[in-house]
């Protein structure tokens, strides 16, 4: 039998995957010692391996078959928009992909005027404001602290997630649009899908059990 691989998205989502796994049977010892470098881990028994990666990077080790299986947010999916099969809705991570803003500039979606926008999502951002809203805009690509974009003028507003909504409310800030919801996802690369069938859905059956 051949190992059927796990990519998992570092941080936040990495933990609640594995717990989830975890009450489905599906555990990897090596995997909770923290002070490891090492990148893959195996379980022999199982013929499982699984390893971390940055969250964009996971649809793309998905998509090429380095990996059959990968756990990631909608977020991610919708961004890097690889040839994968979304097969589940994990029910965890859940947050809301949003405009953000200052309320007084809310007008400038209102009056679809030709406005800055600073995400970390630069293709969902284009797609919401050009396919759905018909409105032209500069999207500036940033990296992380997003909410800073609209307070120092680098642009009138952002594209980010939501989950609590305080990161927004301690800068002054807040939801002008919601655009989609968001949570992690399971999902397959569409040959393994394909060439192992019944261990996929077995598996998938099992994880849907523990939702
Ligand atoms: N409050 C939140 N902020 C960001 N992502 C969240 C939040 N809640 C749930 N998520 C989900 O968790 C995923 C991973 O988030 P995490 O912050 O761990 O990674 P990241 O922001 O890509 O990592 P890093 O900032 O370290 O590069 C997101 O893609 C999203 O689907
Ligand atoms: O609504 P909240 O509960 O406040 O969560 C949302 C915040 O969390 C995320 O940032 P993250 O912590 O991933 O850091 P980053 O800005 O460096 O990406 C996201 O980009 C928002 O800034």
């Amino acid at each position: 039998m051949r190992y059927l691989t796990f990519a998992l998205g570092k941080g936040r989502l990495a933990k609640e995957a594995l717990k989830l796994f975890e009450k489905t049977g599906i555990t990897c010892e090596e995997m909770k010692d923290k002070d490891s470098r090492k990148l893959i881990f195996v379980n022999e028994e199982l013929k499982m391996r699984f390893f971390l990666a940055k969250g964009p990077d996971v649809p793309t080790y998905v998509e090429y078959g380095a990996a059959d299986i990968g756990i990631v947010g909608r977020d991610t999916i919708l961004e890097e928009g690889r040839q994968v099969h979304e097969v589940l809705d994990l029910g965890f991570g859940k947050c809301k992909m949003c405009i953000c803003g200052r309320e007084e500039d809310r007008v400038y979606l209102n009056n679809r005027e030709v406005i800055r926008v600073a995400t970390k999502y630069p293709n969902i951002a284009k797609h919401h404001f050009y396919e759905k809203k018909n409105q032209t805009v500069e999207i500036i690509k940033l990296n992380g602290s997003i909410e800073l974009a609209p307070i120092v003028g680098l642009s009138e507003v952002i594209v980010d997630i939501v989950e609590t909504g305080s990161t927004l409310r301690e800068n002054g800030l807040g939801v002008l649009e919601e655009i989609c919801d968001l949570s992690a996802r399971m999902i397959v690369n569409p040959v393994s899908m394909r060439m192992e069938n019944d261990r996929i859905k077995e598996l998938i059956g099992k994880v849907r059990e523990q939702l």
